[in-house]
């Protein structure tokens, strides 16, 4: 995997000056990025992920190694997004939702069987045909992390990832996203206001200021 790199980005509203962020997060690691409310940290990924509302007015380069995201449409960023609400498509099985974002090679057997195999690593073994409106909210948020990951991403965005989830669940989380973040060797960043998953993710952490 390659580094994300955040080339002195500046994004402004209504022409005052919003958010500046220099950094390069190398694969595996987790930069937390925190900072008061309204201080512009969704709007960075946003502008990561390639969804800025025209509202605000950006400009610096996000590269992922050498290849210019800020070049590529949303869709060809191939940046995995993990959100507060683990959001399953609900006209999909569970295991429809895991296929969805992965690529369309092997047989129909092979790819179910990776289906298989994602389940089997989060503790769902045989959930494939389940509705996913039958989850609880811990499954529901184990199954989007592996849909993310069976996109294959090439850099993950988090905002918030945890705060919706109890305590003890919350725990089991992280541990979980930081692992696999590793594992795959993804860059990533994480937009929180809860120290502890700064703690949790073990790496970098900027303060943006208002
Ligand atoms: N589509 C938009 N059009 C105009 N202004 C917007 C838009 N989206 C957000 N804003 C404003 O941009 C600023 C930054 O918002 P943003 O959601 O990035 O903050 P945040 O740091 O993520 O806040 P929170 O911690 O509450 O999620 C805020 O002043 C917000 O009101």
């Amino acid at each position: 995997m390659d580094p994300l790199i955040l080339d002195d980005i500046r994004i402004a509203l209504d022409g005052a000056p919003l958010l500046g962020i220099d950094t390069v997060i190398a694969p595996g690691d987790v930069l937390t990025v925190m900072g008061p409310s309204g201080v512009g940290k969704s709007t960075l990924l946003a502008y990561i992920a390639g969804f800025l509302s025209p509202a605000f007015q950006a400009r610096g380069r996000v590269l992922l190694g050498s290849r210019e995201l800020t070049r590529l449409p949303a869709e060809a960023r191939r940046v995995g997004l993990l959100f507060q609400d683990p959001l399953l498509f609900p006209h999909l099985s569970v295991g429809g939702n895991l296929a969805f974002g992965m690529a369309a090679s092997g047989s129909r057997r092979q790819r179910r069987q990776r289906v298989a195999a994602a389940l089997a690593e989060i503790g769902l073994e045989g959930f494939a045909d389940r509705d996913p409106a039958t989850l609880s909210g811990g499954q529901r948020s184990r199954v989007a992390l592996m849909r993310v990951l069976l996109s294959s991403p090439r850099a993950m965005l988090l905002d918030e990832p945890f705060s919706k989830l109890d305590a003890a669940l919350r725990g089991e989380m992280r541990q979980l996203v930081f692992q696999r973040i590793r594992q795959e060797g993804l860059p990533a960043l994480m937009v929180t206001h809860d120290a502890a998953d700064a703690e949790a993710a073990g790496g970098a952490v900027i303060e943006l200021e208002p």
